[in-house]
This record gives structure tokens, C-alpha cells and sequence, in this order.
């Protein structure tokens, strides 16, 4: 049995008065992939950005319940925030690279905090690129314009930007939704990869990426968690009439 990584618990979310979450408790192990499902506005992206607190910079937002990270209050007020963003990386739904070259993309954050020596941070760079199954297409461009990339190639790089401080937890928002299908597959095949080391949430409109790629996937409708289990049993056999609704098309 993987150990629990993250663990809300009666987790829910207001934007003014406004309830984007309705006490959601969800368990993410190590290791295992959790894919966020559920129609647009049902609260996917608001429940990936509590897990490392991106949602403080809305002022009017509020958080009750509990979220544990490793057992450990992530809304404690004396929660380290930008710690808690080291061990757990995000990347976002469109490649948004920096206007700079490949390798500054990738040395960049490790930089902030404070590597400076250049051969460490060559080992990051390689590393982080092969991590992302890019380093083969770059290896001989790295001080390129990353903008000069495919927008699929870009979004590798984004993975390996947030692979380059080391992180524990990737959270991912719709990460292929602007790439083309062969793309699509290469991501998917990485983020499979990529579970061997590292605990992965992943928000998708995309079933079948769902299934393809997660261990335990997540339904959610206007803010409630409807259900959640293991992949294969969402899609063949869920327990809810309304997870059955959705995943074969009925509405969404
Ligand atoms: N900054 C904000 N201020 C106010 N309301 C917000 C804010 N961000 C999101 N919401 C609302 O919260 C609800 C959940 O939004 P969220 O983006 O989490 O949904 P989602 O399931 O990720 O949708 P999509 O699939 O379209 O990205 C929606 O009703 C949305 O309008």
C-alpha cells in the first residue's frame, strides 16, 4: 500500500460568498496518479490550486476545512508557503515559457534558490531535460529561444522547468489541452513515466486521458466530490448515476 501524500479532509472554498468547494475529502498517495474530472466550473482547477495554496492570491477567497501534506497542515498559519511550492511543482494548461533560452527555462528556479554553481546546474538542466523526455530534441540548442519550440516541445520544457528544483508533487492543469494528438501521446507516455518518482494530479476534460494515464480518478459536479475510485472502476462500473451520466456523455 503507497502512503498518503496528500489528504484533504471536509475541504471547501468560497470566492466571496460564492462556494466553489463543498467540504471535499480526497485522499492522494505517493507515487499514484489522481486525475480531477467532472463538467467546466465543478471546481477541478480551484481544488488543484488549494494544494499549493495558489489560491491565496485571490483576495476574496477562503478555505475551510483541512488539507495535509504529509500529515502536515498546508493552511496552518505557520504553513511555509514557498517551501510548500518547492515540493509541489505545477504546470499549467498552455506552455507559458519564459522569453529566454532552453537552459535558462530550466536553470531558472533552481537559481532563485540559490544554486550558482555551473556545473550543478548543467546536472539539472541535463537531468530535468531527460526527466522530460526532450533532452535528445534540445541537447544541441540549449542556449536557443525556448519560444523557438513546438508548442508540444514548450510544454516538455514547462515539466522540466518544474522537475528542476525537485519537487515531490506535480500538480497538472489540463496540460495537453492546446497540443496537437501526437503531442498529447508524448505527455500522456511522460506523465506515465514520470509516476515511478514522483505523485501526480491531474486536471483533464479529456476521458480517455483520464484513463490512460491515472491510477484513481475523481468526479466532481458543482463542487461536490461525487465519487472517487480506482480508474478502471469510474469508467466500467461506477457507483453513481450521475458519474455514469458523465462519463458516457450524457452531459458535460
Ligand atoms: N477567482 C475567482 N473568483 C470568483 N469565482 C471563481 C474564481 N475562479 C473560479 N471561480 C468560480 O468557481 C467555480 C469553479 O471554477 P474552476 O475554475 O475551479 O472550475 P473547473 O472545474 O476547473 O472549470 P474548467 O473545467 O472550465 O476549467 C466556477 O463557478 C468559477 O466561475
Amino acid at each position: 500500500m503507497s502512503k498518503v501524500k496528500i489528504m484533504a479532509e471536509d475541504l471547501s472554498l468560497f470566492y466571496g460568498d460564492f462556494q466553489a468547494l463543498k467540504k471535499i475529502s480526497l485522499t492522494m498517495k505517493e507515487k499514484e496518479v489522481t486525475a480531477l474530472i467532472g463538467p467546466s466550473g465543478c471546481g477541478k482547477s480551484t481544488f488543484l490550486r488549494c494544494l499549493n495554496r495558489m489560491n491565496d492570491i485571490i483576495p476574496t477567497c477562503h478555505v475551510e476545512g483541512k488539507l495535509t501534506f504529509e500529515g502536515e497542515d498546508i493552511y496552518h498559519p505557520d504553513c511555509d508557503v514557498v517551501a510548500l511550492r518547492k515540493r509541489v511543482g505545477m504546470v499549467f494548461q498552455a506552455p507559458n515559457p519564459f522569453p529566454k533560452s532552453i537552459y535558462e527555462n530550466v536553470a531558472y528556479a533552481p537559481k532563485l534558490h540559490g544554486t550558482k554553481d555551473r556545473a550543478l546546474l548543467d546536472e539539472i538542466v541535463e537531468t530535468s531535460l531527460k526527466q522530460a523526455a526532450l533532452w535528445d530534441e534540445v541537447k544541441d540548442r540549449l542556449n536557443k529561444p525556448a519560444l523557438g519550440l513546438s508548442g508540444g516541445q514548450q510544454q516538455r520544457l514547462c515539466i522540466a522547468r518544474a522537475l528542476a528544483i525537485k519537487p515531490e508533487v506535480l500538480l497538472m492543469d489540463e496540460p495537453t489541452s492546446a497540443l496537437d494528438p501526437i503531442s498529447t501521446l508524448k505527455i500522456e507516455e511522460l506523465i506515465r513515466e514520470l509516476k515511478q518518482h514522483y505523485t501526480i494530479i491531474i486536471v483533464t476534460h479529456n476521458m480517455q486521458q483520464a484513463a490512460r494515464v491515472s491510477d484513481r480518478t475523481a468526479f466532481f459536479l458543482v463542487g461536490d466530490l461525487v465519487e472517487v475510485d480506482d480508474t478502471e472502476v469510474i469508467f466500467t462500473n461506477p457507483k453513481d448515476q450521475r458519474t455514469e451520466d458523465y462519463i458516457t456523455g450524457r452531459f458535460g
